[in-house]
């Protein structure tokens, strides 16, 4: 019943910004190579470097540990104000609808976009003195803006991670259509779902029936979680035409996710990477826990370094840190991406950040600034690990694609469309988006909706 309702909703809200949204072709990736990356020099991480946190054992917080956060010395703050002087896209504001405002990066900004409907006045904000959005200038003369990359590929991991940790079950029906409402927002690459045990995940037991549902969506990637060789063959079987693997940086983290230790779990790993390499499957690898773990806290960058040598040695295309429990800060991120990028060139890397303490996007900012261009997320901020109580959600997508966006680093992702899978899974799950982007744009599309 409340699924129908979310359809309904969903339907209703499409036909509303279908009628108002200019459609922005979206590529899979993109095509060419942006500008030079550049990577912080030894000054910059020690501007960030920070004490490590503490754990105290006093049943708070993260499963039975505190995790302190210590104090960081953060570098200047330079206080850019966008004012129409620097932006002067505000002014055109008049000329463009809602779905443009939404999207507006300094590339599309000055292309000549054909407007299907005028929408009201109230949608252009033609008295806000602000904008999220940089321009061309700023990006160029600005020293810190220059060292952004000029595109970013973002993972969604909503239907897999977001999910996984659902208590109550979600209809395949709901998940696939997510699935497909990811894709038509221009997102490459969307997890689909694992072929994990379902005693371990029973969120996740409909893996098969769900590959069977999107084998025909095209326009985007779909990866599945395989934690051994019998996953990767129900996941072949089922479809899938990539996979991912997910080993941890804490020992205590590989027992309690995947029941053995790191080191066979990477024996596991070894062989569904010569299995996939037969296939010609391409394979990702993920680390948990790489800043900290709910079981043993503070973990070291060389633990982290060491397990994603052996992922790039097996052959994983990208992989994937992840800040499990969300406890990273700059601080931590970056002497952690230090020690990897010495033994896995930066380009096969990507950060998955959880929001728990609310430090997803500085971290993504420091990750970006030096050299990193993937980042995961979760529409919504749906999410959690299953094994890291008390772990929060993935960093929302729209949160990234408005940050994104503001940087003038393209993603091809539409933010409209992105924010209406999010309303159509947070209306399914009965509570509000973990976006605040999403949260504060539904305001203002709200409001101009009443006019
Ligand atoms: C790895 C196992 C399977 C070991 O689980 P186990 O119990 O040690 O395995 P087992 O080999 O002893 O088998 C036990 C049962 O599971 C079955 N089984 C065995 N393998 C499979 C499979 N692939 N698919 C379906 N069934 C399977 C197997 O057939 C058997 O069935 P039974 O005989 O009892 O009926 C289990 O621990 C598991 O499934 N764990 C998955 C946990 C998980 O999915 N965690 C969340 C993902 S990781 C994550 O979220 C972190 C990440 C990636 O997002 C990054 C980040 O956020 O930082």
């Amino acid at each position: 019943m409340q699924s129908v309702k979310a359809l309904d909703k969903f339907l209703r809200l499409r036909s509303f910004f279908s009628s108002t949204f200019i459609p922005i072709m979206a590529n899979l990736e993109e095509p060419a190579v942006f500008g030079k990356l550049s990577r912080f020099g030894g000054d910059k991480v020690k501007m960030f470097s920070s004490n490590p946190f503490m754990i105290r054992e006093n049943g708070t917080g993260i499963g039975d540990c505190w995790l302190e956060g210590s104090s960081l010395h953060s570098p200047k703050s330079s206080n850019y104000e966008y004012t129409e002087e620097v932006c002067p896209w505000r002014r055109q504001m008049r000329n463009v609808s809602w779905g443009d405002f939404l999207n507006r990066t300094p590339a599309n900004m000055s292309r000549n976009h054909r407007v299907f409907r005028s929408v009201p006045d109230a949608c252009y904000l033609p008295d806000r003195p602000y904008s999220s959005h940089c321009n061309d200038k700023c990006t160029r003369d600005n020293k810190l803006l220059r060292s952004m990359p000029g595109f970013v590929k973002i993972v969604e991991v909503g239907p897999r991670d977001g999910l996984q940790n659902e208590k109550d079950i979600v209809p395949t029906a709901v998940k696939v259509e997510l699935i497909k409402m990811l894709v038509s927002s221009g997102l490459p690459i969307v997890e689909a779902t694992s072929f994990v045990s379902p005693k371990w995940v029973p969120q996740l037991a409909d893996a098969k029936d769900v590959m069977e549902a999107i084998r025909t969506v095209e326009g985007a990637r779909f990866p599945v979680l395989t934690p051994n060789l019998k996953g990767f063959e129900a996941a072949v079987t089922a479809g899938a035409k990539e996979v991912a693997i997910f080993a941890s940086a804490s020992e205590s983290f590989s027992k309690s996710n995947i029941n053995c230790s790191i080191e066979d779990s990477l024996t596991r790993y070894r062989d569904v990477a010569l299995a996939a390499r037969k296939l010609s499957i391409p394979f990702r690898g993920y680390i948990s826990c790489v800043v900290g773990c709910p079981l043993e806290g503070v973990v070291s960058p060389s633990k982290v370094a060491y397990v994603a040598k052996e992922l790039y040695d097996m052959g994983c295309y990208e992989i994937s840190l992840g800040d499990t429990i969300g406890v990273g800060t700059p601080g931590t991120v970056i002497p952690m991406l230090e020690d990897v990028i010495d033994v896995v060139p930066i380009d096969k890397l990507a950060v998955h950040f959880h929001d728990t303490y609310g430090q997803a996007l500085s971290n993504i900012l420091a990750s970006l600034q030096m050299g990193i261009t993937t980042v995961d997320s979760s529409v919504s901020g749906l999410g959690g690990c299953p094994y890291a109580k008390g772990a929060s959600g993935n960093v929302a997508t729209e949160d990234v694609v408005y940050m994104l966006n503001g940087l003038g680093v393209k993603t091809n992702v539409d933010l409209g469309k992105l924010m209406l899978a999010g309303d159509f899974i947070s209306q399914h799950l009965g509570r509000q988006s973990g976006s605040k982007t999403a949260i504060a744009l539904s305001r203002i599309r709200g409001h101009a909706s009443k006019l």
